[in-house]
């Protein structure tokens, strides 16, 4: 695993810090980037489950950061975002997700967009395939920017697998190209961080995936037919999830036992 606890960029002038985050009933993967050379020490979540934004938030405040993005890859169907009780909690943050996903937010992004964090950003790229809004998040490419790069792919790659395409938009044949367009030509040695794992992994890269991914690396037809025959139980919060992270997650806490963030 890529120590990336914290990165200076050659010029110095950036310097990432990095947490992985887990939240065990979904299996899900957050994770939180600052840049702690930068004064305010700008940071911003991607993926935060609403079961863990006041530990989330709690390591937030115990670093010193300044939370200012709350950021989707895509609109969830096995858990509630934390992107509405952090907007709650934290005056000033904005919530992020793909102009595509047709989801709510206070910002939508398009492939291309760069989301800056002091000076580190995150590129955005459009994966479609796992939903029709899917995107995935790479860290910058330039000489002050960490590298080697880093993927947030959601749920278009997981470690040795991929998201399945059978609800809210999804198709094999486009995930298939998402892979192989957008993640698949970076660099063999950017890490991918995926939203969730099954298995207890928690980083690949592209090149170990496109090794050993037993399903991306097979040609396109056989990709359609492994997808096709899944037979995975749809998500147990599904019904919950979605019409929720639609709007960007809870947005009444009077709905929800959470503490407000002890001051
Ligand atoms: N058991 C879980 C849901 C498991 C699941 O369907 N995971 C999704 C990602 S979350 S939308 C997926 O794409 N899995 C691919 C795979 O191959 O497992 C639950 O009930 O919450
Ligand atoms: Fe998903």
């Amino acid at each position: 695993m890529g120590d990336y606890s914290t990165v200076s960029g050659s010029a110095a002038t950036s310097k990432l810090l990095f947490r992985q985050l887990f939240e065990k009933d979904s299996s899900t993967y957050t994770y939180l980037l600052a840049d702690v050379n930068h004064p305010q020490k700008p940071a911003l979540l991607v993926d935060p489950v609403d079961k863990t934004v006041d530990r989330d938030l709690s390591l937030v405040k115990e670093l010193g950061l300044t939370l200012i993005y709350a950021i989707n890859t895509h609109v969830h169907a096995d858990h509630v975002t934390g992107t509405g009780i952090i907007k709650n909690k934290v005056p000033g943050v904005k919530s992020v997700i793909s102009k595509a996903s047709s989801s709510k937010a206070d910002i939508f992004v398009e492939h291309g967009d760069k989301i800056h964090f002091g000076n580190l950003f995150l590129e955005v790229r459009a994966t479609p395939g796992h939903t029709v809004g899917c995107v995935t998040y790479v860290t910058g490419d330039g000489h002050d920017q960490p590298q080697p790069r880093m993927a947030f792919t959601g749920d278009a790659v997981l470690i040795r697998g991929c998201g399945r395409t059978d609800f809210q938009g999804g198709s094999s044949l486009q995930l298939y190209n998402s892979v192989h367009s957008q993640i698949f030509t970076l660099p063999k040695e950017t890490f991918i961080y995926p939203a969730h794992d099954y298995k207890g992994f928690t980083v690949s890269t592209v090149g170990e995936e496109l090794l050993f991914n037993p399903r991306l690396t097979k040609d396109e037809v056989t990709f359609n037919n492994i997808m096709e025959n899944l037979n995975l139980p749809y998500p147990k919060m599904i019904d919950i999830a979605v019409p929720a992270n639609m709007v960007c997650g809870l947005q009444d806490l009077t709905k929800r036992s959470s503490e407000p963030l002890a001051s």
